[in-house]
């Protein structure tokens, strides 16, 4: 069985029945924002400031989610630029009353550090 990451989740969830297709198939673009705004949250405190979405690359959705699942966004940096940051975002499940728990999706979000007139601006952080 897969297990999952043992770090915080930036973002914890239930899929409910109103993200789902007449099918009981929870919406890929349900996912894809959870995953934004988890990331995004998280970028955003890692910068310590504003930010915004630039680009969404490599989404891939390896398995479904179903109505009830326990979903957690995982994230972690992957790239820093000069006013960008790109994070990789590992979404999981714990199935609705199962022990079983998947990674179903999985995608790297780009954001750009942004000053109060929305232009980019420096990251000013140390590559750890
Ligand atoms: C204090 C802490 C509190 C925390 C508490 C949390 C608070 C709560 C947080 C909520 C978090 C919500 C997070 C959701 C945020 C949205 O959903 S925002 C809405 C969707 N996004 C937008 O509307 C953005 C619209 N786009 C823009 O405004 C402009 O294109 C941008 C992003 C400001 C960039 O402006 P630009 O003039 O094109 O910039 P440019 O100098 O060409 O490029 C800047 C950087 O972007 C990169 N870039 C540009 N285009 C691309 C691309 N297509 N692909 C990859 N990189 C690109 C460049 O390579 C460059 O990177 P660096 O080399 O500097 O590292």
């Amino acid at each position: 069985m897969s297990q999952m990451p043992t770090a915080k989740p930036s973002l914890r969830t239930i899929a409910m029945p109103a993200d789902a297709n007449p099918d009981g198939d929870i919406f890929g673009g349900w996912i894809m924002s959870q995953m934004d705004l988890a990331s995004g949250v998280f970028a955003a405190q890692e910068i310590k400031g504003r930010v915004v979405t630039v680009a969404v690359d490599a989404m891939t959705f390896h398995k479904p989610v179903y109505i009830g699942d326990d979903v957690s966004c995982y994230c972690r940096v992957v790239r820093y630029g000069n006013t960008s940051l790109v994070v990789l975002v590992e979404t999981w499940v714990q199935r609705h009353h199962s022990e079983q728990v998947e990674k179903v999706t999985e995608g790297r979000f780009t954001f750009v550090a942004i000053d109060g007139e929305g232009r980019p601006r420096p990251l000013n952080i140390v590559e750890k």
